[in-house]
């Protein structure tokens, strides 16, 4: 009975400001756990989770060197998660910028964007190796390095020549930064997620790790598949065709998507041109 009156005590002297408090922790537990889930951090949440039912065991069951382990290491494991959860963290952080006051501005627009796209299924038909990141709100500059800076006018004329093997510049990522074709044969940094295909070589593990570790978009034309993949938030989308890669560059560089009389004025203008051809 008494337990039933102390409960009743409890819960009227519940206040909004207490709700509020509840509520904003649930948010944050589960904007945490959704930014987690199906990364490397789940992972390592679980064995936490796990390693937290034995210490509450050994504390039970008064298990008294176990107990003394587990509170010694407990100081020591946060430094450790901050070390472990760095690219998530820096991720994190990115993206709090992303959807604040420094809102990414695109000066990308849909003709840098086609020029883009026409030098990748160029390469793909060639099997033609590249690796081209889009910059958005973090600077990239401090995530490459050994770039060749170029400052150039973004054409796919010029991004086949650069990529064409055996060339200087051909190894390596380009950077297009502020509409620009900013720097080539830059060295991004490489993942080390574990919830990548198997098939997949340095090339794309550098696409995903740059994605993984800023808001930075990548494209990656496989030499061996000769297939265009997109790495974002860490993530890879592959096997896209022309118009799926283009509604979502055009998406995520912050492109109005093509209207239907644009699709259908290209789509005469080409049929046009090979009508012109074929005669
Ligand atoms: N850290 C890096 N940053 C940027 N580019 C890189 C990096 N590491 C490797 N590359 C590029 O990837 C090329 C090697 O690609 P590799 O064959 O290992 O990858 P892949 O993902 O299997 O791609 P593909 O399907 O094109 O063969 C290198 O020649 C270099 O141009």
């Amino acid at each position: 009975m008494t337990d039933i009156y102390s409960l009743l005590g409890v819960l009227t002297s519940i206040e909004l400001k207490d709700v509020l408090d509840i509520l904003i922790v649930s948010v944050i537990v589960y904007f945490l756990l959704k930014f987690l889930a199906g990364t490397r951090g789940w992972q390592i949440l679980i064995g936490l989770l796990f390693l937290l039912s034995v210490w509450l065991l050994a504390k039970i069951l008064n298990l008294n060197t176990l107990e003394w382990i587990f509170e010694n290491l407990w100081s020591i494991g946060i430094f450790a998660l901050f070390v472990i959860f760095q690219p998530e963290l820096r991720r994190g952080l990115a993206k709090l910028g992303e959807k604040g006051i420094f809102r990414f501005f695109s000066s990308t627009n849909k003709k840098i964007i086609d020029d883009v796209i026409r030098a990748c299924l160029f390469m793909a038909e060639r099997k033609i190796g590249s690796l081209i990141v889009f910059e958005r709100n973090v600077d990239l500059t401090n995530y490459i390095e050994g770039q060749v800076k170029l400052d150039s006018e973004v054409s796919s004329e010029l991004l086949i020549t650069i990529f064409t093997p055996q060339t200087p510049l051909h190894d390596g990522a380009v950077i297009i930064k502020e509409g620009k074709i900013a720097y080539a044969r830059a060295f991004l940094p490489l993942t080390l997620s574990s919830d990548i295909p198997q098939n997949v070589g340095t090339r794309h593990r550098a696409g995903i790790g740059i994605s993984e570790e800023t808001d930075a978009v990548a494209l990656v034309v496989s030499e061996e598949r000769g297939e265009i993949s997109i790495c974002v938030d860490g993530k890879i989308y592959k096997g896209l065709d022309i118009l799926g890669l283009r509604k979502k560059l055009y998406k995520l560089l912050g492109v109005e998507k093509p209207t239907t009389f644009e699709i259908l004025r290209k789509k005469l203008r080409r049929e046009k041109n090979e009508v012109k051809k074929a005669s």
